[in-house]
């Protein structure tokens, strides 16, 4: 295994706020990360520190073997912060060969525009440009320098379903090719969709670290559906939530549950019981019913 970046006992306050307490984490080739965490968790603060354009306070980074700072360490890496703005005069086949440019042997404009669905958009100037449609080309622009490593701060926040899918489609080419990625991202079924790892954090600290199915499985929870249920008091339930005509239940004993809407003689149709989702998982594990 490669790795590729690895943090080491990071820490990095911000007046009185911890943002990063202690959080060391490795990054292997080829490797997709998906970094989740409620609002605040020190998401974004891992990858400014990770990139290089946030010091620690304490600890420190290793890219590819150098230090994030340093130019020639930034030449394997891409990033897209969490907030970007494009020069609005510049057309995007323009705003593309300059990032390239940068590079020793960048993807050729027309393979990056078409993995990332942007060919149409090519002659228009990015200040012209729906908010989703500069998000998309900030996004590709982190792959232009044919990176090993791409970091992405949620890069799909704001865009619509068929702009996520085309990015998803890119961000999974550049990963058939070896590349490796860390992102962050309020959606989880994005994680679930393009992740083989999930980290979650929680006040700057990592706070799980596994496979999509281990941190499913890392909570017990099951998730009961139930039409048009007439629901009792029921114990070991951890939330209701209602969508339509059916009824979701989680709790750690499926089994109980049902037993105990039998033996209280409750009406129901359609049950089904499944492993909690990641949304789950990741809420049982913050404890915040706030997050995503
Ligand atoms: N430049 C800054 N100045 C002051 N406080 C900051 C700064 N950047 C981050 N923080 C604080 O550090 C903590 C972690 O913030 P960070 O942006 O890393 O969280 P996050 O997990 O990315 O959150 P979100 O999901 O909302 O983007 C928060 O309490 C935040 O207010």
């Amino acid at each position: 295994m490669t790795v590729l970046a690895r943090a080491l006992d990071l820490t990095r306050r911000y007046n009185g706020t911890i943002a990063l307490d202690g959080v060391s984490l490795e990054i292997a080739a080829g490797q997709v990360v998906g970094l989740l965490g409620p609002n605040g968790a020190g998401k974004s603060t891992l990858i400014n520190v990770m990139t290089g354009l946030v010091r620690p306070d304490a600890g420190r980074v290793d890219l590819c073997g150098g230090d994030p700072r340093s130019e020639s360490t930034r030449r394997v890496i891409g990033v897209t912060p969490q907030e970007t703005g494009l020069p609005e005069t510049w057309r995007v086949a323009e705003l593309v060969d300059f990032v390239s440019a940068h590079f020793p042997d960048p993807v050729d404009r027309t393979e990056l525009l078409d993995r990332f669905d942007l060919a149409p958009l090519a002659d228009r100037q990015a200040g012209g440009l729906s908010g989703g449609q500069q998000r998309r080309v900030a996004v590709a622009l982190a792959f232009a320098g044919r990176p090993r490593l791409v970091f992405l701060d949620e890069p799909t926040t704001g865009l619509d379903v068929d702009a996520r899918r085309a990015l998803w489609d890119g961000i999974r080419s550049f990963n058939a090719d070896g590349g490796a990625v860390l992102l962050t991202s309020h959606y989880i079924e994005e994680v679930e969709a393009l992740a083989d790892r999930v980290v979650v954090m929680d006040r700057g600290r990592i706070i799980a670290d596994g496979g999509v199915a281990e941190i499913r499985g890392r909570v017990r929870l099951k998730r009961v559906t139930l039409t048009d249920p007439v629901l009792p008091e029921l114990v070991g339930v951890s939330s209701v939530e209602r969508d339509a005509d059916r009824t979701h239940l989680l709790t750690n004993d499926a089994s109980a549950l049902v037993r105990e809407l039998v033996t209280a003689g409750a009406s129901f149709t359609d049950i089904e019981i499944e492993s909690a989702s990641l949304e789950d998982a990741f809420l049982a594990i913050t404890g915040d019913r706030r997050a995503t």
